[in-house]
């Protein structure tokens, strides 16, 4: 192969001529040892793919916005499963739920796409991203803390940061004009969490400690945009890249912040409890947060973690834990905001609880919030807040219809399409709570609802949230009534790595002049 190019000196053509064989020689020795993946790819719908850059063209230059329309055209248009070459990289879309509950299911895919280490880079090896060894351990570990009667213990935190919430937006009520109400939201489940998982006040919500909204905002759209630009996975590259200076400016500065909390943690820890791990098991004085299990590690001869696995646990959790459960919150009330009589049936609920008495909930009054709880449940179908996630498949996979999920493919799941998948939901496009009533909920498969994904290794974080949730609003109900000049079809979302709605949360806030009014 010879570079024919007048006027080049014949080192420069020599060099050119080298690396095109290189060039040449690695891919082809990419083909041959990808040949069984391209095999079984063959037999998947997809669009037709390009050399070298596959499909990589239909995503280039796709803002963030156009972004969840593009994928779920290319789900309408070719239907689950089908293909998508990004790159080399083979996506295999899945949306239908029979296969999603294989993926979810499967030893065989339980293991995170390579693309979940562009996380490590902002969040470290946490629960999210660690390879598979370190997940099981660590699951194993943290898994009897997140069990619903354990999480209760944490309502009273609950209250106290959603009363906050209630005396920061007083000053909104009445005014007329609409809010974004997610910095509230946003600060309250932050501090719930850190308290919650290390006992450790951080006071975001009252201005003490940094509010790190905007930092999430600021670098959840370099994560996205690297996501789905192939040459921004070779890390020489994107290393160059002002994305992965701020990334590494955030990441410093959470780990600090982390540090903090953690030594705060362990400051309280050894002068109130001291060493003995039977402290931990329901002491008042000295009770087991959500992260305690990861901390104590230390004393036990199996798990041990570094002081870098604790970090990384901490902002994985922070991160993983707080604009989810935000969001959702702030999701929930547009919707009320938007459908004043479903927000009159949940305050109605609200008030057969707990009449015109102001008593702190308690894990019975939870459990009678049924309609409360269809309505986050049809909020999270609308708004999956965690839109798409992926796995790697180690080994061949047999799907539905004869098809094999390849070796070495990554299966992408795709909430934001299955959610609204008309073959599953009747009216999908209807903002409707009674898609969740017991009945409804017994005939329909169990994976046509994912927003916590599902599985070992779904959400460890979803009944702590939906206890969040359901108290803070709660609370918030009670109080306010929300109301916008917005209607369903005016609320624009985009893929941000979670969902994020276009403008804000924004609603207007009136009190509620007597309970019951
Ligand atoms: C509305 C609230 C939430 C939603 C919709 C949500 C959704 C999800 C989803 C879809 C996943 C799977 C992601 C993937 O496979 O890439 C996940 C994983 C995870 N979530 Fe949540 N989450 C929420 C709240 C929380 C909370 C409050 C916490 C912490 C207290 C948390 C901690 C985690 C962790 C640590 C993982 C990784 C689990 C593992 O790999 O074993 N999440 N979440």
């Amino acid at each position: 192969m010879e570079i024919l190019i007048p006027g080049l000196p014949d080192v420069t053509r020599a060099l050119l001529s080298i690396l095109c064989i290189c060039l040449t020689l690695i891919w082809g020795i990419n083909k041959w040892n990808s040949r069984h993946k391209e095999l079984l790819a063959s037999k998947f719908p997809g669009p037709t793919a390009l050399p070298i850059i596959g499909n990589a063209l239909t995503l280039l230059n796709k803002t963030q916005y156009d972004l969840l329309w593009t994928i779920t055209g290319l789900c309408e248009e070719y239907r689950s499963p089908f293909k998508f070459w990004l790159g080399s990289k083979l996506l295999i879309f899945i949306t239908k739920p029979e296969d999603i509950q294989i993926i979810l299911n499967s030893s065989k895919t339980l293991g995170k796409d390579d693309v979940y280490k562009f996380f490590e880079a902002a969040a470290g090896a946490g629960l999210v991203t660690a390879p598979l060894e370190k997940w099981k351990k660590t699951r194993k570990v943290l898994t009897p803390s997140f069990a619903p009667k354990k999480i209760t213990r944490f309502v009273p935190i609950m209250i106290e940061r959603a009363t906050i919430i209630l005396q920061k937006m007083q000053q909104h009520c009445g005014s007329g004009v609409e809010v974004d109400f997610y910095p509230y939201f946003f600060t309250a489940s932050f501090d719930t969490l850190c308290e919650a998982s290390f006992g450790v006040q951080v006071d975001s919500q009252l201005g003490r400690s940094r509010d790190w909204a905007q930092d999430m905002f600021r670098i959840a759209p370099l994560l996205t945009k690297r996501l789905f630009a192939p040459w921004l996975h070779v890390d020489y590259i994107y290393e160059k890249t002002n994305a992965a200076k701020k990334m590494k400016k955030f990441s410093d500065d959470f780990r600090e912040f982390s540090k903090n909390v953690i030594n705060e943690r362990r400051k309280h820890f050894s002068k109130n409890c001291g060493n003995n791990n039977d402290d931990m098991n329901g002491d008042i004085d000295c009770p087991e947060y959500l992260l305690d299990a990861i901390h104590n590690s230390q004393e036990d001869s199996i798990y041990t973690y570094s002081d870098t696995d604790k970090i990384d646990e901490a902002i994985t959790f922070m991160i993983a834990g707080s604009e989810t459960t935000a969001q959702t919150n702030c999701f929930v009330l547009l919707m009320l905001a938007i459908h004043p009589e479903y927000q009159e049936k949940v305050f109605e609920e609200q008030y057969t609880i707990f009449g015109d008495a102001d008593t702190p909930i308690t894990p019975d009054d939870l459990d009678k919030m049924e309609y409360l709880e269809q309505v986050i449940k049809e909020t999270l179908r609308f708004f999956p807040v965690v839109p798409i996630f992926a796995r790697h498949a180690d080994e061949d996979t047999k799907l539905t219809q004869n098809y094999v999920l390849p070796a070495g493919a990554t299966a992408v799941i795709f909430p934001f399409f299955t959610h609204y998948d008309t073959e599953l939901w009747p009216e999908p496009n209807k903002f409707n709570p009674d898609n969740f009533t017991a009945e409804k909920m017994a005939n329909r498969h169990k994976y046509a609802f994912i927003p916590f994904s599902g599985g070992a290794r779904g959400c460890i974080g979803n009944k702590y949230s939906m206890i969040a949730m359901k108290t803070t609003l709660s609370i918030f109900i009670r109080q306010f009534r929300v109301s916008t000049t917005k209607n369903l079809e005016d609320i624009e979302v985009y893929l941000d790595l979670v969902l994020r709605c276009k403008g804000g949360w924004r609603m207007k806030l009136e009190r509620r002049i007597n309970q019951k009014s």
